[in-house]
């Protein structure tokens, strides 16, 4: 097995020689706490080491699809353990990434993550606003994909729309009917680069990604076999070699994929700029004398609704990071202002 073609680059291999003795891998499937796993010598059903199981203080400690990991075959055949993951270039999560450990790995080193919305119904800059989000903490590079051109009539309108929100990020049209968009898309996974595709459900990243390996997709990403029982079961697969090169990354995590985490800085870097000049360092951008924000929405400059979308989602971020005391402490600061200020209302009350 060719592990380049599974995405190997010489930085993974020096590192990997820190440890001799094992052998690397990369993580192809999970399904609980069992792995299947590639290795120059094959697939690998894998699981962790008694010692990682004990070190491991946080569900993102434990390996997720496209990890690299150090690995040593176990006497029976096909079958390892897994010592340790080597360090992530990118990772996308799902939930909160504090120190209660609540948040969840849903693909590691991706290189670039397609955020898909179709041309029709589905078009929503909001929506791609919260995606960006997340893109951008996971530490790969988003790529704006729209789909289903060919139902689109007013294309030049919502690209316009778009450029307002994606800043300095690629937008790819496709469709997949009239074959369009696979060639941009293809240039995102030379050199064997990693790319996910995520978005609403329905606007068509299993037929591009179907697309992408070519005819026997269907064989590749579902195959059903008959288990002596006469019953069908479904095994998916979760990393995709294409034949073209490059690896995609399709996890159910994937599909399920809500907004809640992200970095909001980078997504709406103008906001943030603006805020630096408000002044009042605490500022909320509401009534304050000297918000440059509200300023910038008065001059026509910032959109209302750009502004609103930031709120909301500082607010749901807010929120999903905070553990349930902290939560309570938030409720009673929204309440009263702070403790101290709910202290010296009960006070007053029993007086
Ligand atoms: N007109 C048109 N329809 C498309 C195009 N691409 C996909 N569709 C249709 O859109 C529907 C949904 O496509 P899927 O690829 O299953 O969507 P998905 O994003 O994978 O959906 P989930 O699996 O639910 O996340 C299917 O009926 C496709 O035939 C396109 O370029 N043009
Ligand atoms: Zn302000």
């Amino acid at each position: 097995m060719n592990l380049t073609e599974y995405g190997l680059t010489n930085h993974i291999i020096q590192t990997a020689a820190e440890f001799p003795n094992e052998q690397l891998a990369r993580v192809t499937e999970q399904h609980r706490d069992l792995y299947q796993v590639i290795a120059e010598t094959g697939i690998l059903q894998a699981q962790v080491s008694g010692k990682f199981q004990h070190t491991a203080l946080m569900t993102t400690d434990f390996p997720a699809v496209g990890d690299w990991v150090m690995v040593t075959p176990t006497a029976e055949n096909g079958q390892a353990i897994i010592h340790r993951i080597l360090p992530r270039t990118s990772a996308l999560m799902r939930g909160a990434a504090g120190s209660d450990g609540a948040g969840q790995i849903i693909a590691a080193n991706l290189d670039t993550v397609f955020i898909c919305m179709s041309l029709n119904a589905d078009f929503n800059v909001r929506r791609v606003e919260r995606y960006l989000t997340i893109a951008w903490e996971s530490g790969a590079m988003p790529v704006i994909v729209l789909t289903k051109a060919d139902l689109c009539e007013d294309l030049p309108q919502k690209l316009a729309e778009l450029s307002e929100v994606a800043i300095g990020v690629d937008v790819v049209t496709c469709s997949a009917k009239q074959n369009e968009g696979y060639e941009q898309l293809r240039q995102y996974t030379d050199n064997n680069q990693t790319v996910a595709f995520v978005g609403s459900s329905g606007v068509g990243k299993s037929t591009l990604i179907n697309g992408l390996m070519g005819q026997d997709v269907f064989a590749t990403k579902e195959i059903r076999e008959d288990d002596d029982k006469g019953r069908h079961t479904t095994t998916f697969r979760q990393l995709l070699k294409l034949p073209t090169g490059g690896i995609v990354i399709d996890t159910p995590g994937m599909r399920e994929l809500r907004i809640q985490t992200g970095d909001l800085a980078k997504t709406f870097e103008d906001i943030e700029q603006l805020a630096a000049q408000c002044k009042f360092k605490d500022c909320q951008h509401q009534t304050e004398p000297g918000c440059a924000v509200q300023q910038a929405i008065t001059a026509g400059e910032l959109s209302a609704e750009r502004f609103e979308s930031y709120q909301k989602l500082q607010r749901e971020m807010a929120y999903s990071s905070l553990n349930s005391r902290e939560l309570e402490n938030e409720k009673i600061k929204r309440m009263f202002g702070s403790k101290n200020e709910m202290k010296q209302m009960l006070k007053h009350l029993k007086k």
